[in-house]
């Protein structure tokens, strides 16, 4: 399977970056972009070494990059690095070009697409859902910085697959309990996130001790949502109580604290957010009332009610 190209679908941070990182690994790349070009040969500017210690590096890798309307074989390993709201469309304009038996997987952060992906799949395919912690910043067309070392893994989004056994076509990256990795990233997510957005606000700053009832009181509703038996994914989150979720956003929030999370970068180029995916799909399967991630939800996806939002949160909490 080596010998048969990857075909990554979106030229954005994650999409260049992993196409450096299979060709790197020694695999042909044909890359989809949507809007422009990236051309022939990405740049790929390090910070950090492989055991994450500060050190640039600069590395150029070779990949072939096509629009939808220029591919013209066949794919039997697919990479779909698009925003979540953009998976399903994205997989609609190659999927004539996908063998029946293809390997095809996602990276996007949030829980929804997925599913929507899976729909659209024939059932000899098979979708691998993965969650990343890299931190990769688009510079230009063809130039990434990758700002921050994470880990990847992939694992069968059909829990009840009868491909329990397969592997995920590149070493070390198959896990088994991909659905608890995906809840513990969107739980992070739900805080960080819509917090930074909202207060326009780097992440670490969210540890300061004007935010603390309003972090306190988001970590509460979450954990006792978490930990509810009725949640529908519970099995995979009744250890998210409000103190382990506080040990993570923490955590979180002090390695990337110089940084400006996805969504407020979103909010600040005035683009389309994750919010449906993210605090989205929280308040659409939560058991019980979220009325502060109801609050973070509408404060990112209205911005005529940000400063409203803001006084609320403050107010509510304090
Ligand atoms: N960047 C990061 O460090 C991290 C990102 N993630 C997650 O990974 C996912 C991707 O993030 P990121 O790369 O930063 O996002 P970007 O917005 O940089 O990239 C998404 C890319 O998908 C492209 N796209 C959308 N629809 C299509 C289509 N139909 N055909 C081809 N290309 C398409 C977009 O094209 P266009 O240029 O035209 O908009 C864009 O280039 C997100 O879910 C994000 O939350 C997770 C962890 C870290
Ligand atoms: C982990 C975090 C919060 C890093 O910024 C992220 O995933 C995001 O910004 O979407």
């Amino acid at each position: 399977m080596k010998n048969t190209p990857w075909l990554v679908i979106g030229a954005g941070a994650i999409g260049l970056f992993w196409a450096c990182k299979l060709e790197k690994l020694g695999h042909k790349v044909h890359l989809v972009y949507r809007s422009e070009s990236p051309g022939n040969k990405i740049t790929l500017e390090s910070l950090t070494d492989e055991e994450g210690h500060q050190q640039i590096s600069v590395s150029k890798h070779k990949v072939k990059s096509l629009t939808p309307s220029e591919l013209s074989r066949q794919y039997d390993k697919v990479l779909l690095c698009t925003k979540s709201f953009d998976l399903t469309t994205a997989f609609a304009q190659v999927a004539d070009f996908i063998t029946d038996d293809a390997h095809v997987a996602c990276l996007c952060n949030g829980i929804g697409a997925q599913e929507a992906l899976q729909n659209a799949l024939l059932d000899s395919q098979t979708l691998w859902a993965g969650t990343t912690s890299e931190g990769v910043l688009k510079i230009e067309k063809n130039h990434i910085k990758h700002t921050g070392l994470g880990d990847t893994y992939f694992g069968l989004w059909r829990r009840d697959d009868k491909k329990e056994t397969t592997d995920f076509p590149l070493e070390n990256m198959t896990v088994i309990n991909i659905h608890q990795r995906m809840i513990e990233k969107l739980a992070v997510n739900a805080v960080i996130n819509p917090i930074t957005a909202i207060f326009n606000i780097h992440n670490g700053d969210i540890l300061n001790d004007e935010f603390k009832p309003l972090m306190e009181a988001t970590l509460a509703e979450l954990g006792t949502m978490f930990t509810h038996d009725k949640f529908g994914y519970a099995q995979e989150s009744l250890h998210l109580t409000a103190d382990n979720l506080k040990n993570r956003v923490s955590t979180i929030a002090q390695l990337t604290r110089l940084n400006r999370s996805s969504m407020h970068e979103d909010i600040r180029l005035r683009r389309q957010t994750e919010n449906d995916f993210i605090s989205g799909f929280l308040l659409d399967n939560s058991p019980i009332e979220l009325p502060i991630q109801r609050m973070l939800y509408e404060g990112v996806a209205h911005a005529e009610q940000r400063e409203d939002v803001k006084k609320k949160l403050l107010g509510m909490t304090s």
